[in-house]
């Protein structure tokens, strides 16, 4: 139970409600208590005007209507509380799930994105929905059926030993032995619906691969190899369903089974008990009632332990990520304005899952206002840089200042707000275009979303969808083109008005008529903005005051367009290759 100390806060919240709830609980079970003892009663009484010992009818009648009156008031009491009780303890567990959900999520978005290489999305996702979900089983579920057990336990026990203590005895004998095999049952069971879902997780991650990269499996005409890898994993779930099924059929006669055996014994030993007239006709029927109300609450005990158990263990899985501390840490409280100026001196940074060092001893400077162009081969560092910079990972060596302030020096939230990044491979939602694009600024105007549109050439293209700015992208909309997904997402960084804008070669997937309308826009609207643009072309360095080229994590070459293109090195080769290109 200590991992599920966790939630002694969400209780605490909720302890008003659930005061309340348990009181509930313990009402509605006192009045289900009724029944036993009114029908006991009435056929108590009915026997004794069967044996002459009443003989007055309408003292029995009187009796009857009384009890038939109670019993029905009790039932529609218990009824009514049993329905609050699930409104309040229910509800509750419902809140705690809420509260917890909010929390992991909230802690997900402050993890750094190395958090998120080390962990697989689907387990992230397990975390945060199964998880959770079996938690919730324990706040709601699992606190009811305790409380109702332990109130009926409390109230019948006491009231079966006075009324007859060797019946009571024998009535309760077998009920330990129902909630042993019921939570050995139970754990069976959840063992295996365990192994049927992580087969439901492994046959759900194939079928949406195959239907999202259905066009590659069709090109390379492998549908009957999908069809038998799909046919074979079905045979294995069906086996694992059957596992399952098989330990869940038990379930249910072995329950009616101890019923069974438990009525048989009360039978018996009261039916002795009354032949020799140690009991009343009325307290054997109240008893075989009692047997059956207790059966249920007693086979609760069991599941509820494996309720629980199951709990603490998704409590200890949710834990472990609630405690892993964000690795880029926030560590000023008031908010610094960002103005753009950019230095980097002598930056190294290793990356230490592949222990690669992407850069080496980087030093340069730029003003803001300024444009810096960072070109070189794939894997030379140019990402590195850009995610350095919005403090994706923080460095291991050297200093990286922004505004001459050491960066980690700055108020995180300023520093990402200042910054609007265009990565390599343009990500959007599965939303509305403009809802895309309003993801830079949230209360944009449409007439703000149209003006950024046009900055990044694809309001034609927008404009030429059915529903415009209101076509809905990604799995339940349309598919967007490489290049039109780059523009969409540049839309998306401008209109956020950033004092520092970061291109990671996104306009690598548009045609040279198109990069150059949209460098020129670029140049247009960032002359009082930092923006540094990663590019494989030359054609993007064009306008840069400054272009660096990198070379396996070293600046190999610096100056301006004008400089590099004279100088004997990478840019010029690149260059008159690029050039070459475009005269054929
Ligand atoms: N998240 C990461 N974890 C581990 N290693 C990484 C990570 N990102 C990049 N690297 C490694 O760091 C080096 C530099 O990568 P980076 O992405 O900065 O290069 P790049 O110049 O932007 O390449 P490209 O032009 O292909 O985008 C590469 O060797 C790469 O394998």
């Amino acid at each position: 139970m200590k991992e599920l100390q966790h939630l002694n806060k969400y209780f605490l919240k909720y302890k008003a409600k659930l005061l309340l709830g348990v009181l509930i609980t313990i009402i509605a079970q006192i009045f289900a208590l009724f029944a036993p003892k009114l029908i006991g009663n009435s056929l108590t009484i009915v026997e004794k005007y069967i044996n002459k010992e009443v003989t007055d009818i309408a003292i029995v009648k009187n009796e009857l209507l009384f009890n038939i009156l109670i019993l029905i008031g009790a039932a529609a009491l218990a009824s009514f509380f049993t329905f609050l009780m699930r409104q309040t303890i229910i509800n509750i567990s419902r809140y705690v799930e809420y509260d917890l959900k909010n929390e992991v999520y909230q802690q997900y978005q402050n993890l750094s994105t190395n958090f998120y290489k080390k962990n697989r999305t689907g387990d992230l996702m397990n975390r945060i929905s199964e998880d959770v979900g079996k938690v919730r089983m324990y706040a709601g579920p699992a606190i009811m059926y305790s409380i109702r057990t332990i109130t009926l336990f409390a109230c019948l026990v006491p009231l079966m030993f006075i009324t007859a203590p060797k019946v009571a005895i024998y009535t309760l004998v077998p009920l330990p032995i129902l909630s042993f095999l019921i939570y050995k049952l139970s754990r069976a069971i959840q063992k295996r619906s365990a192994i049927v879902q992580q087969f439901l997780s492994k046959l759900s991650t194939f079928t949406q691969e195959s239907f999202s990269g259905v066009s590659v499996i069709k090109a390379y005409g492998i549908e009957p190899q999908t069809k038998t890898t799909f046919d074979a994993m079905v045979i294995e779930g069906k086996q694992k369903n059957m596992d399952l099924v098989k330990v869940q059929a038990w379930f249910f006669p072995m329950m009616i089974l101890l019923i069974g055996a438990s009525n048989i014994l009360v039978i018996y030993i009261g039916g002795q008990q009354y032949i020799r007239g140690d009991i009343e006709f009325g307290v054997l029927a109240e008893f075989i009632m009692y047997v059956n109300m207790l059966t249920w609450p007693v086979a609760t005990i069991g599941w509820v332990t494996s309720i629980i158990q199951q709990a603490e263990v998704s409590q200890q899985r949710i834990n472990e990520f609630l405690k892993v501390e964000p690795e880029i840490q926030n560590l000023v409280t008031e908010e610094t304005p960002i103005k753009g100026d950019i230095e980097f001196k002598n930056v190294s940074f290793t990356y230490d899952d592949t222990n690669i060092t992407a850069l080496k001893n980087i030093s340069f400077s730029l003003s803001s206002g300024e444009t810096l162009a960072i070109v070189g081969k794939t894997g030379s560092g140019k990402t590195t840089i850009l995610d350095l910079i919005s403090r994706m990972y923080d460095t291991d060596n050297g200093v990286i200042e922004i505004d001459k302030t050491p960066i980690k020096k700055l108020h995180l939230d300023s520093l990402r707000n200042a910054i609007s990044i265009v990565p390599q491979d343009a990500f959007l939602f599965s939303e509305s275009i403009k809802e895309n694009i309003k993801f830079g600024k949230e209360d944009a105007t449409d007439e703000e979303v149209i003006a950024a549109a046009k900055f990044a050439s694809v309001h034609k293209n927008i404009i030429g969808f059915k529903k415009g700015y209101d076509t809905i992208l990604g799995e339940r909309g349309i598919t967007l083109s490489g290049g039109q997904k780059q523009r969409v997402s540049i839309a998306r960084a401008i209109i956020k008005d950033p004092n520092i804008l970061l291109l990671d070669d996104c306009l690598s997937a548009v045609d040279t008529e198109t990069e150059e309308e949209i460098l020129s826009n670029i140049e247009r609207i960032t002359k009082n903005k930092t923006t540094i643009i990663v590019s494989h072309r030359i054609s993007s360095a064009k306008n840069a005051d400054k272009i660096i080229v990198l070379d396996d994590g070293n600046i190999i070459q610096n100056g301006s367009y004008d400089d590099l293109i004279e100088e004997d090195g990478y840019f010029k080769e690149l260059y008159l290759k690029q050039l070459s290109e475009k005269d054929l």
